[in-house]
């Protein structure tokens, strides 16, 4: 039997719905650990298996480029001579595609740089607001940008916008004269990436009726993560008639609401498509009490699917005996919790650390129990979306590549000149190389290179060597990244976690570029892709995984322990402000909801009387969930 075949027999009858759905709009909601992404695998690659002499595509899109990591190798491995014709994506990838492939119609020359560094954007904003003679330096503009843009809404006329019209009037001069610097820097941000990707289509109708004929079926993941210009923009994309869309939900995991995500896209999809629907109830993920549990405190929300099922506890095997899957316990103070909760997982064996993971509603929270964990020898860390590399190794690395694609980019030649003093403790100026430059004609990249020979050493001449080669050369970026990392291999052991950790983030991010992209892409094309991406470093096995819950959306671990569950913590004190029956409250319950559903064996839960030496109440989701509160803290 294939291995799709025995994927498939696998699958429950609702399961096996989905998955043979073939025309129509479908709306799966499924619960946590229901088999989701399973669903969507095998559902994409039984289209295609089943029509190897068809040319038409299978478009699935996600919003992590992990999640979407973990699918296209699921499908290669389902059927590998296919693969060529599954579009295994994010949202923001997709568009990139798109803009790179039709932009010019627009005005867009495919080789544009994505500004994903925040500090990037921030330089381009006040450069902009100089530029154009307007009196502020306030870079709280660009979240304003940032919501307009999210709505897809364009610079001009933004300003009747706004209730107030002179800050209206302000903030639409500030847009347009930050578009038009993006416009002039040919750089995208991500926002644009979705805006601009509207704004073709609408303008150009015939892109869409390209994208309608190459892909015959469309797949969403995680569609309740939609914000309302990405589902304009499906809605766009489909026209009039297009309907083979497949959305695949959870609204009790809406928890980007503050980014725009929101059940109305999901209410809009029902409205818009009228699909079938198809409920995943069962979770297989969760012991019976966490089952219980998880329905007992979601079914307080109101913005959620009223005919939803309740999840059911499809797991067969449990490690633990009844009544011991989830431990709830009470602390007197932050602190003691911190240490209790240390200690607690100080007991698990080390093999077996990979496979735990504390969660908690803020940073602040998590940093404190890293240091515990310190404390009592026990090896974790704080996983989180990294925007940059850290070591000056890999900063002047993908600088380098950028100003080898665009030799004038005075961003990339301060990342690239700051990247080099830090690492050889020097002081050369960009301002001077740039003005070297001007003067020689030559290339920033190659003027930085001799500006650097008079620093002297063999490692600097190298590096110099490779930038030369790059600036005159960008083709053979390839060799210049091979010869880098050769050179960062003769870097001294002394303080080199960052240089180990931004190693460990490349190989992983060039093996994803390349499952994305082949590996023959011109270097335009690999620096959009490595600026989608995340650079932290992968999982370091036998550690403890400390996160928050917005980063914890998506994985399951044995061993969950959810800590902070008082009132103003979990939930927020905003919420609390808000009110119980406010959206905010709302979110917060399923944060909690998306908390205890990662855990596969036992979840512990932890409160302490005091955090910050104020006094509080036990969060109100303990009870929801028909936990009994303990009598007294532990001692
Ligand atoms: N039919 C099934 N029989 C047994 N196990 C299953 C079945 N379907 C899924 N599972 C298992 O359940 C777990 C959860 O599946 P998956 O990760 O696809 O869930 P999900 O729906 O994407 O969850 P979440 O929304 O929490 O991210 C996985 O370990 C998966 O192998």
């Amino acid at each position: 039997m294939s291995e799709l075949s025995s994927a498939i027999s696998e699958l429950t009858e609702a399961q096996t719905a989905a998955v043979n759905w073939v025309d129509g709009p479908l709306f799966v909601l499924a619960g946590p650990g229901s088999g989701k992404t399973r669903v969507l695998t095998t559902r994409v690659a039984k289209l295609l298996a089943k029509s190897p002499e068809k040319s038409f595509r299978v478009m699935a899109l996600t919003f992590t480029n992990k999640a979407a990591d973990e699918m296209a190798t699921r499908i290669e491995a389902f059927v590998p001579e296919q693969q060529h014709r599954a579009k295994v994506g994010t949202f923001h990838s997709f568009c990139m595609q798109m803009l790179q492939q039709h932009g010019s119609h627009i005005g867009i020359n495919p080789d544009f740089a994505i500004y994903s560094l925040q500090s990037d954007r921030v330089d381009l904003l006040r450069d902009a607001i100089r530029e154009s003679g307007l009196n502020s330096d306030d870079d709280r503009f660009l979240s304003a940008i940032d919501k307009l843009k999210a709505r897809l809404i364009q610079p001009e006329g933004s300003a009747k916008r706004f209730r107030d019209s002179a800050s209206g009037e302000r903030i639409e001069q500030v847009f347009r004269a930050y578009e038009a610097a993006l416009s002039r820097a040919n750089a995208l941000d991500f926002g644009s990436l979705i805006a601009q990707a509207y704004r073709l289509i609408s303008t150009y109708p015939g892109v869409a009726v390209h994208y309608r004929r190459t892909y015959a079926y469309w797949m969403f993941d995680e569609f309740q993560d939609t914000t309302d210009g990405q589902y304009r923009l499906i809605k766009a994309l489909a026209g009039d008639s297009f309907r083979n869309i497949v959305a695949v939900a959870d609204d009790d995991q809406i928890i980007y609401q503050w980014n725009g995500a929101s059940f109305q896209q999901i209410q809009r999809f029902r409205a818009d498509f009228q699909p079938t629907e198809i409920q995943l109830p069962t979770n297989y993920r969760c012991p019976p009490s966490i089952v219980a549990a998880a329905n007992q405190l979601v079914v307080n929300n109101t913005q959620r699917t009223m005919s939803k099922k309740p999840l059911e506890a499809g797991k067969t095997t449990l490690l633990y005996p009844d009544g011991q899957h989830i431990r709830l316990t009470r602390y007197s103070s932050e602190e003691e919790e911190t240490i209790g909760v240390a200690t607690e997982i100080s007991k698990i064996e080390t093999s077996q650390l990979g496979e735990v993971s504390v969660l908690a509603r803020t940073r602040a929270l998590l940093e404190r129990m890293l240091k515990g964990l310190a404390d009592a020898d026990v090896p974790a860390a704080i996983a989180q979306r990294r925007d940059n590399f850290r070591s000056p190794q890999f900063l002047w690395l993908s600088s380098a590549l950028r100003l080898a694609a665009r030799p004038l980019d005075r961003r990339a030649l301060d990342a690239l000149t700051g990247a080099f003093n830090r690492w050889f403790d020097t002081a050369i100026l960009s301002d001077d190389v740039a003005s070297a430059a001007e003067i020689s004609s030559r290339s920033l990249l190659s003027e930085w290179a001799a500006s650097v020979s008079s620093v002297g050493g063999e490692r600097v001449e190298a590096l110099a060597s490779i930038a030369m080669r790059l600036s005159s050369h960008p083709s053979t970026f390839r060799d210049a990244i091979t010869n880098s990392l050769e050179q960062f291999l003769q870097e001294s052991a002394e303080d080199s976690s960052d240089l180990e950790e931004d190693r460990a983030a490349w190989t992983a991010l060039v093996r994803s570029i390349g499952q994305s992209i082949g590996r023959d892409a011109q270097l335009e094309q690999f620096l959009q892709e490595l600026a989608l991406r995340s650079k932290e470093p992968p999982v370091v096995p036998n550690t403890v995984t400390l996160m928050t819950i917005h980063s914890a959306k998506g994985k399951e671990f044995d061993h969950v322990y959810v800590i902070g569950l008082a009132e103003d913590v979990l939930p927020s004190f905003q919420s609390v402000k808000a009110g119980e029956q406010s959206p905010e409250m709302e979110e917060e319950r399923r944060n909690c909801f998306v908390a205890i559903t990662r855990a596969r064996e036992r979840l512990c839960l932890s409160y302490a009387d005091r955090y910050r030496g104020w006094a509080k109440k036990p969060s109100r989701f303990l009870q929801e969930m028909g936990l009994d509160l303990p009598h007294t803290p532990v001692s």
